[in-house]
C-alpha cells in the first residue's frame, strides 16, 4: 500500500454506448501534486473525473481513493468538487456569498443547528483564504465569473478537502484574473497541502504552475512533469508526442 497515493486509476475503460469513452487508462495521483488533465474536446476528460468520483462505473479496470476501493470508499468530505461554473449564479439569484459557502456544510448543519456560529467561522475562513472575506455579504449573483468560482472554491474547501478537482475553473473568468486564480491554487497546494486535479485547456498556463500533467485522448498519451514535457516539446519530438503536441497547439488555438 503507497500511503501518498490519493487517487489509483487502474487500467481504467468506459463507454456509453458503443464507443470508448476512456480506454485502458492507468495512472495515479500522489499526495501534494497539482495535476493538469488536459485533451481535446471529446477526450474522455469529464468522464475520467465521473469515474473517479463514483458517478458512473468503470466498464473494466478498477479505481483506487485514499487506498480504499471506490465501492468502499465513505468519506467524500475528503474530496472537494468544482464544476465549469459561467453564469452559475443570474443576479437575482437569492442567497448571499456567506449563505453559499456554508452550504458546504449543510449536511451537518440540520444535525447540529446549534454549531451555526461556528459554520459561520468556517465560511469566513474559507473565504479568507480565496480572498473574498470582503464580499461575505454581496449577493453572488452580483458579482465577476472568477469571483463567483473564488466562492464556489470556498464552499469546497469547508470541509477541509485533501483533495480538490476543478472541472475547467477558468471558463469565464477574463485573462487578467487567470494568473491570480492560478496563484490561489498554487497556494492550496503548497501552503495547506490540498492535492489537486484540474481539468483545463489552457496548456501553457497549467505547464507553468502543474507539478504533473496529463494529456489524454481517450488513452494516456503523456503522463509527467512539465519539465519532462517542455524536454521533449523542445528537442526533436519523437512521432507519438509530436502529434500529441500538434493537437495540443491545434486545440490552445481551438479553445
Ligand atoms: N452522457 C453521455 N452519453 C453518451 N455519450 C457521452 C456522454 N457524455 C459524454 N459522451 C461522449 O463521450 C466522449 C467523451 O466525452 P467527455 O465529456 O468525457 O470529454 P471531455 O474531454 O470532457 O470534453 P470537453 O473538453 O469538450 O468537455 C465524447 O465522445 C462524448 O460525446
Amino acid at each position: 500500500m503507497n500511503e501518498q497515493q490519493v487517487v489509483e486509476v487502474k487500467n481504467v475503460s468506459f463507454k456509453y454506448e458503443k464507443e470508448w469513452a476512456v480506454e485502458q487508462v492507468d495512472f495515479s495521483i500522489d499526495k501534494g501534486q497539482f495535476l493538469g488533465l488536459v485533451g481535446p474536446n471529446g477526450s474522455g476528460k469529464t468522464t475520467l473525473v465521473n469515474l473517479i468520483l463514483g458517478l458512473i462505473k468503470p466498464n473494466k479496470g478498477s479505481i483506487q481513493l485514499f487506498n480504499q476501493p471506490l465501492k468502499h470508499f465513505k468519506d467524500w468530505r475528503e474530496i472537494g468538487y468544482v464544476s465549469q461554473t459561467s453564469n452559475s449564479f443570474n443576479s437575482g439569484f437569492p442567497a448571499s456569498v456567506l449563505e453559499v459557502v456554508r452550504s458546504g456544510l449543510v449536511s451537518r448543519l440540520g444535525m447540529f443547528r446549534f454549531l451555526k456560529r461556528e459554520h459561520t467561522q468556517k465560511a469566513l475562513e474559507a473565504l479568507k483564504i480565496v480572498e473574498m472575506e470582503e464580499f461575505a455579504k454581496s449577493n453572488i449573483g452580483e458579482l465577476s465569473g472568477g469571483q463567483q468560482q473564488r466562492v464556489l472554491i470556498a464552499r469546497s474547501l469547508v470541509s477541509a478537502p485533501s483533495l480538490l478537482i476543478l472541472d475547467e475553473p477558468t471558463v469565464g473568468i477574463d485573462e487578467k484574473h487567470v494568473t491570480a486564480f492560478y496563484e490561489l491554487l498554487a497556494r492550496l497546494n503548497k501552503n495547506h497541502g490540498i492535492t489537486l486535479l484540474m481539468i483545463t485547456h489552457d496548456i501553457a498556463t497549467i505547464t507553468e504552475h502543474a507539478t504533473h500533467l496529463v494529456f489524454m485522448n481517450r488513452t494516456i498519451r503523456f503522463h509527467g512533469t512539465p519539465e519532462e514535457y517542455n524536454q521533449y516539446n523542445g528537442n526533436e519530438p519523437n512521432p507519438i508526442y509530436g502529434h500529441m503536441h500538434q493537437q495540443l497547439n491545434h486545440m490552445e488555438v481551438m479553445s
